[in-house]
């Protein structure tokens, strides 16, 4: 029987981690097994314009429906509201319903106030279970962030179940450092390696929700978003002009050299003048650049080169006169192209 006919809460996981811990590609993947038929998928972002919810099997559209019986959507403005309107258009039929939910959080996101909402407020507590708090952690950035950031910490206090996820691209003691860091924050957390392939439904549902005991001191702590960490910024980046491969190259080893380390987080969808028909997606994590992919197709009916640089202490005008250089976008008092290639003051690996 579905959650709808007998009327018992549906099952909400809320899947959370810091910025580019994984969270899309482990939905992706989720979203392939049966088991997740009948899920509604929510995408919250942060960022003036959202890649996220292009890149989960590359839909668009508000509710749209994925292949296996998921929905997916977007928060666009608040959870409750978006939650509430959900709700409505299942009861009334205008969309398939859906008996599980799954909430992939922004990743600079504090859960506290998400599962505030989700269990203080009279309607939606009555509509939806907490069924567990899902969170990833890097194996290779998950040691800095967990230092740096007051969100990856409590995103990780609040956890029922942690993924371990890039275990592949750390040697075994980044590795073994990282999870001894996870068992001593809270020992009897059960840790799934994702390369491993124990990120699987059987694992990451059904955690039992949260005892609203054990949360008592979070939530009395302030229910309130805590403020990003000061500096934190979002860039974005446009262009129309399809890029040159070496130069979209050359942008991100240069703002990797010299930048990197304020860098964290950045994923773009790139026009390539080689095949402008098929975007090219890249993703930064803080050092860590992920092999770029193609697809096959664009998203949606924007074919501009969309990029979100998220930053901390990252001075977002250089950035972008950095890229207008590189994307051949005149400006006053900016370099082009040539002028920083062929300079013999460029950074290393810059000059030709
Ligand atoms: N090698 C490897 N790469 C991974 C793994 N998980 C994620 N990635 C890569 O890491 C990059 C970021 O992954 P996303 O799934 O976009 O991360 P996210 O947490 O959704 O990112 P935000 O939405 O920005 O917070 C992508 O290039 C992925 O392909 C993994 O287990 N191993």
């Amino acid at each position: 029987m579905s959650a709808l006919n007998s009327g018992r809460p549906i099952p909400l996981t809320v899947l959370t981690g810091f910025l580019g811990a994984g969270k899309t590609t482990l939905l992706n993947q989720l979203l392939r097994d049966p088991a997740l038929s009948g899920t509604l998928v929510l995408v919250n972002e942060f960022g003036e314009i959202g890649l996220d919810h292009l890149l989960i099997e590359q839909v668009d559209g508000d509710v749209v429906a994925l292949a296996g019986g998921c929905l997916c959507c977007q928060v666009r403005s608040d959870l409750i509201d978006t939650l509430e309107d959900l709700l409505r258009r299942r009861d009334e039929g205008e969309i398939p319903a859906f008996d599980r939910v799954v909430l992939e959080t922004t990743g600079l996101a504090d859960p506290v106030p998400v599962i505030h909402s989700l269990i203080a407020h009279p309607y939606i507590s009555l509509r939806f279970a907490l069924d567990g708090v899902v969170t990833l952690v890097d194996a290779v950035n998950g040691f800095r962030t967990l230092n740096e950031f007051e969100e990856a910490r409590r995103q990780l206090y609040l956890a029922d179940a942690v993924v371990l996820t890039k275990s592949d691209l750390a040697d075994a003691a980044t590795r073994a450092a990282i999870e001894a860091e996870i068992r001593r924050v809270k020992p009897e957390l059960p840790v799934l390696d994702a390369a491993r392939g124990e990120a699987v439904p059987a694992n990451l549902f059904g955690l039992g929700g949260h005892d609203a005991e054990n949360l008592k001191p979070w939530l009395a702590a302030g229910t309130e978003t805590s403020a990003h960490d000061d500096g934190v910024k979002t860039t974005t980046l446009w262009s129309d002009a399809a890029l040159p491969p070496t130069s979209f190259g050359m942008f991100i080893d240069l703002l990797r050299s010299e930048h990197g380390a304020k860098i964290l987080r950045l994923k773009g969808l790139l026009r390539m003048a080689d095949d402008p028909d098929r975007p090219v997606v890249v993703h930064g994590v803080q050092h860590l650049f992920h092999p770029p992919r193609r697809l096959d197709a664009w998203p949606d009916e924007d074919t501009r080169t969309r990029i979100v640089v998220i930053g901390k202490h990252l001075d977002a005008d250089l950035v972008r006169r950095l890229y207008d250089a590189f994307a051949g976008v005149p400006g006053l008092d900016a370099p082009d192209r040539s002028a920083l290639l062929d300079n013999p003051l460029a950074p290393p690996g810059m000059r030709r």
